[in-house]
């Protein structure tokens, strides 16, 4: 079973409703407990899926509803653990991962298990995949071998680590590239000033956060943006059109996942402040 959202175009989103809105660019509550929930997107083919086993491993990898024999048969798929500590098992092969460590499944797996190692303090685990037509190993890449960046300053608010996992100078991809934003305690902007890159889509999913805060996640063109109210475990679709960025009323981190023709982190066009609308 696999949910589909199709996506819309700059042009729609002048006349959505919040609701609209909503249920085209947003993916609420992605981590059920003791199953997999899979979304297929038409944004750049990525699916986006999330799972927290509690009382029971869960396995998962059949294809039959993208029309190929297993579900990364054409697939490359990267899997963070945002909870407790927890086991990935992908064809008899075993990766332990704890907390914000990211295991890159390369083409042609078939059979992944997911399971915690402790159901009083539960794995969390999200997934980005795309397709991909290169064969490279499964691979951990731990918090301690991501690429980490130091953004933003406390006077603006915005302070906050970027951490880089997936990506051709830590753990080689076909197209996918993946993340880990961590804001800085007292700061609430993430990717303050925003950027555009037409060549590339992206995913959030927004995660510890508090039950009683929410980040307020901006998108759209630059001079027509909109606004969608994210609480944890929430996801939002970012097309090539579109901005992304945020402010949570708490502390919070978020995974970011891109795809699209290049992996150049740094082609991206800058949107100055003054002149979003
Ligand atoms: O806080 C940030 O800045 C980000 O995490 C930026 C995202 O990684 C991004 O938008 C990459 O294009
Ligand atoms: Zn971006």
């Amino acid at each position: 079973m696999i949910e589909v959202l199709y996506g819309a175009g700059p042009e729609k989103i002048s006349g959505m409703s919040t609701e609209e809105l909503r249920s085209t660019f947003l993916i609420e509550k992605i981590f059920p407990d003791d199953a997999v929930r899979l979304v297929y997107t038409h944004v750049d083919r990525m699916i986006l899926g999330g799972c927290r086993p509690v009382k029971k491993s869960v396995e998962f990898g059949e294809g039959a509803a993208i029309g190929t024999p297993y579900l990364l048969s054409y697939r490359e798929m990267g899997i963070a653990n945002l909870g407790g500590p927890g086991r990935v098992d992908v064809d008899g092969q075993s990766f332990e991962l704890n907390n914000r460590d990211v295991l890159y499944v390369g083409r042609s797996a078939q059979k992944l298990k997911l399971s915690s190692r402790d159901p009083e303090n539960p794995a969390r685990f999200y997934m980005n995949s795309v397709p991909s037509q290169v064969d490279y190993p499964h691979r951990l890449i731990t918090r301690a071998e991501s690429k980490l960046l130091e953004l933003g300053a406390e006077k603006n608010s915005n302070k906050r680590t970027l951490r880089m996992y997936i990506h051709p100078e830590v753990a080689p991809s076909a197209l996918l590239l993946m993340g880990i934003t961590d804001l800085a305690q007292g700061s609430a902007w993430n990717t303050m000033p925003p950027h555009l890159h037409e060549r590339r889509m992206e995913a959030y999913v927004y995660f510890d956060l508090s039950p009683e805060d929410r980040v307020i996640h901006l998108m759209g063109r630059p001079d027509e943006t909109r606004h969608l109210i994210v609480a944890d475990g929430d996801a939002v679709l970012s097309p090539a059109w579109s901005i992304h960025m945020g402010a949570g009323t708490g502390p919070y981190a978020f995974v970011w996942g891109m795809t699209g023709e290049n992996q150049e982190y740094t082609d991206v066009d800058p949107v100055p402040v003054r002149t979003l609308r």
